[in-house]
């Protein structure tokens, strides 16, 4: 373990849940497994329903951990599962959480050679949104809000209304500076890339901008339907889960301006300049679409009208992006799971230069795979070797994780995590970026598009198709096949590589 953090008590609430078990206890383990985690440290998980004795509590982890973590090292699970607790609480009833925080810092204390001033405590609330007032009244009246670390899970709110109420719940008992707004793709190693390629590259800056680019798409597909999620997603819909959170994130990186620095302090300004010059949405350019089946799934009901797909056109209103369209992708059941930003260029206009069949080549095009294993491709034209001067295109790529010498990824939630535990609010969304999401997407709530039904495995409804200038890069893209075969596993060494198929 560690021993550059503070001494900490982690409680996980609704530890119980299909996030603790998915993204919170792996993130954990991964996190001690790396030597990551404080040396003094417990751990304790709470719900409303115990799961009965701490070790009924351990080893329900301990299944989370082979299902979602895979090959466990015991001599890491272990140690970590000792310091693990479970207790009940509830908005009603704290005190036997307050005892056992309590009682975990001693632990912490015995050990530490430290002041219990020294000691942190990180409360996260993995719970569904209606539980947070109650939860942060419950902190308050046990007097655990002192020395924590709050984190909050999305949707933050459902309306700009709803996030200003939930943002004045939590201020009732937390300073902003101990709240921690999670989203978890700004956790994502590649997405903070975007950042690293756009400003530390001489050659990707003085192009970012409407002189040179074209348009951009931030295009989410999943394969996975709701999934037994049928309740939540009826609550949510695809907008509010996916695009005023992540794929609004996504948008806020790539049309970032110059932040100066990497603290949060830099980083959110720049984020809000950016959302600020953000045009609310025309409801006009938004599809939504149902995939076939999604009514027969459990919780839903049988004329359900909630969206499990969305396609919008967005558009910054400042000097860098403005007539540059932002296309946003994303829904259940689609062909492909991908997380793709794709920068298309401008022509260059220099036609006296033809593709080998005739016609126009077709645009260059930077893509961006914010996959577990992050890749860069950009697809350039050059010359045929031969004797005509022909286009071909051609694919430049780098794998960000087998290219990258030293290479030590970190998991969306592990690197979230052991953020909030050093107290770096840079990755963390603020109460004001919030507000201001919801006012850009408040005309689509206030005049919902129609939602069009889509079959399982498609794309999408018809009219997303022929939302984008120049169509979708996915699905349509013969390099982009070829980028996925690469992902499948037949990844060869980067360089340019002639487009097939
Ligand atoms: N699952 C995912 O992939 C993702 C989830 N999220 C967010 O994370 C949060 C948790 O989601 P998820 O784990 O999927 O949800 P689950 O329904 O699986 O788990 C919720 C947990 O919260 C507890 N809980 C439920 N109601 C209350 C309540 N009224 N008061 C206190 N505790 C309660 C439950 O335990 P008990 O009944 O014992 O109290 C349960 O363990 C949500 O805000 C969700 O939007 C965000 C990103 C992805
Ligand atoms: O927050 C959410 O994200 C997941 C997608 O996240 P990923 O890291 O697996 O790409 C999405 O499936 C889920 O509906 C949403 O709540």
């Amino acid at each position: 373990m560690s021993s550059d953090l503070a001494p900490h008590v982690l409680v996980l609430f609704g530890a119980t849940g299909d996030l603790a078990a998915r993204k919170l206890f792996p993130g954990l383990y991964r996190l001690a497994a790396a030597g990551r985690l404080p040396e003094h440290f417990e751990v304790i998980g709470s719900g409303r329903h115990s799961p009965g004795s701490d070790d009924d509590f351990r080893q329900q982890v301990r299944e989370a951990l082979a299902e979602f973590v895979g090959d466990v090292d015991e001599a890491v699970a272990g140690p970590l599962l000792e310091r693990t607790r479970f207790v009940t609480s509830s908005a009603d009833d704290g005190s036997e959480l307050a005892a056992a925080v309590a009682e975990a810092e001693d632990r912490v204390l015995a050990t530490c050679g430290c002041l219990l001033g020294d000691v942190r405590r990180l409360l996260y609330l993995s719970v569904p949104p209606g539980a947070v007032k109650g939860m942060v009244g419950m902190l308050d009246r046990e007097d655990l809000v002192a020395r924590s670390r709050l984190v909050t899970e999305k949707p933050f709110g459902t309306d700009l209304a709803t996030a200003r109420e939930l943002h004045d719940v939590l201020a009732t008992a937390f300073t902003e500076d101990q709240v921690f707004r999670i989203d978890h793709f700004l956790g994502k190693e590649a997405v903070q890339n975007i950042l690293a390629l756009r400003f530390a590259n001489g050659l990707f800056e003085p192009a970012w901008n409407r002189h040179t680019i074209e348009s951009v798409q931030i295009d989410v597909p999943e394969k996975l339907t709701v999934e037994g999620r049928g309740s939540f997603y009826e609550g949510t819909g695809c907008l509010r889960d996916m695009v005023t959170t992540h794929l609004a994130q996504l948008l806020g990186f790539v049309a970032l301006e110059d932040p100066h620095a990497f603290r949060a302090s830099a980083i959110r300004a720049a984020k809000a300049a950016t959302f600020s010059a953000v045009r609310p949405i025309d409801p006009e350019r938004v599809v939504f679409g149902q995939y076939d089946g999604y009514r027969d799934e459990p919780d839903v009901a049988p004329d359900s009208q909630v969206e499990t797909f969305v396609a919008a056109e967005v558009w910054i209103d400042n000097d860098r992006w403005r007539d540059v369209p932002f296309y946003l992708r994303t829904g259940k059941a689609l062909a492909d799971g991908r997380r793709t930003i794709t920068v298309r260029f401008r022509d260059p206009r220099h036609r006296w230069l033809k593709p080998e069949g005739g016609g126009t080549p077709e645009p260059n095009e930077l893509v961006i795979e914010l996959a577990d294993q992050p890749r860069i491709a950009i697809d350039v034209r050059a010359k045929r070797p031969g004797p005509d001067m022909a286009l071909v295109e051609g694919v430049f790529r780098l794998d960000l994780v087998g290219d990258v010498p030293g290479a030590d990824p970190l998991e969306a939630y592990e690197r979230l995590l052991l953020d909030v535990m050093r107290g770096d609010r840079t990755l963390f969304i603020s109460s004001e970026e919030v507000d201001r999401l919801w006012e850009i997407f408040q005309p689509v709530l206030d005049r919902r598009p129609p939602v069009e039904t889509y079959a399982v495995g498609s794309w999408g409804p018809a009219p997303a198709l022929e939302l984008p200038l120049g169509g979708w890069r996915l699905g349509n893209h013969p390099p982009d096949r070829e980028l996925r075969q690469t992902h499948a596993g037949s990844s060869g060494p980067s360089g340019t590589t002639p487009r097939t198929g």
